[in-house]
């Protein structure tokens, strides 16, 4: 007999044992996802192995009741690497499992209700005797069906469940359990194939058309007897925007031609071409990044640094560097020459940043490098986006992965380098649920891979550079710009100065000054703030009182754009039209500055400046930050007024 060890999605430290599914013959293998029993529930199972049980058993071993995927869901070089993780972080096997893999995987099982023959006719009497009919009870007998959204709703309160369980015990309803389907799903798309005949015609029409450029028509040689002239278009058509490729989507074809989707229905009819289903990944680039060229040489300490790395590549095994290099030394180009060795010794790279903002940047990078060979992973892109380029990491279709602290569960069966960007920033710890530092869990993703793994900052963290100190990570330096940039100038400011003589209380006039002087010379400026909202937050001024989140007992920054109070720690949000909790005063004022203040006050002072704010609230998808940056490359943004995102080095001013 065999059994697997399955780690269930579940609070349960450690696996359980489960055995074959009833009605599957073939083994399961390790990475899928099961259904399986759990007390009276079905939940989400992980197959970690199969082993054989141990004779003897004092409990019986109860079946896998379904399994939820073909292939897996990621590699079992990955399992050592979760279980380490669960034993480190005390965190359920299963649930580190689910925190790696892109959320919509999920399934899990619900409850369906259908009304009995004995049903149809006796719960309508017994529902007149109700004194309160709820509206589900009207849509049972209607619909003779409730699904399982309805379902779990009415079960959460006992005394609905008593009452189902009276009307099942009656013999009037069905409870049956189904299995809910994840959120995410393969994409796919019918793509028009040509039949051979008309794939050899599109070979000639090729050469012809190499010929004679000025062809555009399917020459009578191409076209079969007794075509309709829909049909001819739609060949023409296909002939001219397939590519040399004799397949194209149909969607493409309609777009073009709407008259296409009923000719291409005749021709399939036909055999002249076939409509075929195929899986399709949605993109996440939404547009192509912008091309950064290949500096033809390197500079001394470029060179020295990648040396190391490459040498580090070539022996092989574990070996974490740490790469302590000022700003704009071209650290960059070092993480895309290792890369290209890697790639060259057939291994793959994953690259960790501390967030989308920089990710952008470093994607264009690698995109220019490396063309399309890459795959993003971060809640930037939409959970469908996230599933098709977890996919194609898995599947080998990529050989790069650039992404957030959670790319790094990326399914790479063997890395062969791994790069964390700026691996002194926090945002690489996870704050809820599984609280893992993205920047360790690469360290031990390179220990369990036995490959390189590249640390690199311009303001290393303490414990990194302390491991580099005591000799347990290779110390890296850069510590000249490059051309030998000098860093800018640096003027600090204190505001409590001429405070009274000031046109506005956050703008000195040292700043109100430069930011003139850019307009006049038509250069652009950037205004950094460290927050974002409109105030940090709001004090009671009768009693002194700041208002808090009712559940973190943090501040609460007043966003003028939403008109809320936000959380910035948990989410919670209320209305700003509040009372103090304290002593009821309504005379409340929001203080403290965020982003959204400033842009507001910028725009008062320039109002003939062009100016852009980009933090996370005017970002919330990957598109509109795209947006900005290109406005900002095309010149088309005087002041941009912007969060950490601004300071990372992605936005260029000119
Ligand atoms: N060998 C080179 N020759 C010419 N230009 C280079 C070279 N290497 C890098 N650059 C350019 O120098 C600039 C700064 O490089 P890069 O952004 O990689 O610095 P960085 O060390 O990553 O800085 P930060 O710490 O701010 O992220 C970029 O515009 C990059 O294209």
């Amino acid at each position: 007999m065999i059994v697997y060890e399955v780690a269930v999605a579940a609070p349960l430290f450690g696996s359980l044992t489960y055995g074959q599914p009833v009605d599957t013959p073939t083994p399961l293998t390790t990475g899928i996802r099961v259904l399986v029993p759990l007390r009276n529930r079905s939940i989400t199972g992980y197959i970690l192995a199969s082993v054989s049980p141990p004779p003897d058993l004092p409990y019986q071993i109860k079946p896998i009741l379904e399994r939820l995927d073909v292939a897996p869901l990621f590699p079992e070089q990955l399992i050592p690497f979760f279980r380490w993780i669960a034993d480190y972080y005390h965190y359920p096997l299963g649930e580190v499992i689910q925190t790696a893999l892109p959320s919509g995987l999920r399934a899990g099982s619900g409850y369906e209700i259908t009304l009995t023959e004995a049903g149809h006719r006796q719960l309508p009497a017994a529902l007149n005797a109700l004194k309160n009919r709820a509206a589900w009870m009207n849509r049972l007998l209607e619909k003779g069906k409730l699904l399982p959204g309805t379902v779990k709703t009415i079960r959460r309160k006992a005394v609905m469940q008593n009452l189902l369980r009276t009307w099942q015990t009656a013999g009037w309803i069905d409870i049956n359990e189904v299995i809910l389907s994840p959120a995410v799903k393969e994409k796919t798309e019918t793509v028009v194939k040509l039949n051979t005949a008309l794939q050899e015609s599109l070979s000639r029409y090729q050469l012809d058309t190499k010929d004679n450029p000025e062809e555009t028509a399917v020459t009578p040689a191409v076209t079969p007897e007794g075509l309709k002239k829909s049909e001819i278009k739609t060949l023409d058509l296909f002939f001219c925007h397939c590519k040399g490729q004799p397949l194209m989507p149909r969607a493409e074809l309609i777009r073009q031609y709407s008259g296409a989707g009923k000719a291409l229905h005749s021709l399939a009819k036909s055999g002249l071409v076939t409509l075929e289903e195929q899986r399709v990944y949605r993109d996440p680039f939404g547009k192509v990044p912008p091309f950064f060229p290949k500096p033809a040489t390197l500079t001394t300490e470029q060179e020295q640094v990648i040396s190391k790395i490459k040498t580090a590549l070539d022996i092989g095994g574990f070996q974490p560097f740490l790469l302590h290099g000022v700003t704009g030394c071209g650290k960059t180009e070092v993480y895309l020459r290792a890369t290209e060795h890697c790639l060259a010794c057939k291994k793959t790279v994953l690259v960790l940043v501390p967030e989308i903002a920089l990710s952008s940047q470093l994607e264009g990078h690698f995109y220019s490098r490396f063309g399309d060979t890459l795959a993003i992973l971060h809640s930037g892109i939409s959970i469908g986006e996230r599933f098709d380029q977890w996919q194609r990491a898995l599947q080998g279709k990529v050989r790069i992965v650039i992404g957030a602290r959670s790319a790094v569960f990326a399914p790479l069966a063997t890395p062969g380098l791994i790069i964390v960007d700026e691996e002194h920033e926090p945002a690489y710890k996870q704050d809820d649920g599984l609280r893992y530092n993205g920047r360790d869990m690469a360290v031990l993703r390179a220990k369990f891979a036995d490959c390189p793994v590249l640390l690199a900052s311009a303001t290393p963290s303490v414990s990194s550079f302390y491991h580099a100190e005591q000799g347990k990570y290779h110390l890296l330096t850069m510590t000249k710009r490059i051309h030998d940039q000098v860093m800018p100038e640096v003027t600090v400011v204190d505001l409590r100065e001429k405070k009274r003589e000031r046109k506005n209380a956050f703008f000195s006039h040292q700043l109100l000054t430069a930011l003139q002087e850019n307009l006049e010379k038509q250069q652009q400026s950037l205004l950094f703030v460290n927050r974002r909202g409109y105030a940090a937050f709001m004090l009671c001024q009768d009693c002194g009182y700041i208002i808090q989140c009712r559940h973190c007992k943090v501040s609460l920054t007043h966003h003028q754009g939403d008109n809320r109070l936000l959380c910035h720690y948990c989410g919670y949000s209320t209305t700003p039209n509040l009372v103090c909790p304290d002593c009821g005063s309504s005379s409340i004022v929001g203080l403290g500055v965020g982003s959204e203040r400033i842009e507001q006050e910028a725009r008062q002072l320039f109002p003939n400046a062009r100016i852009t704010r980009l933090d996370s609230d005017t970002t919330r998808d990957r598109k509109a930050y795209l947006r900005i940056l290109d406005q900002v490359r095309n010149h088309e943004v005087d002041i941009l007024v912007g969060t950490q995102m601004v300071a990372k080095g992605s936005i260029s001013l000119q």
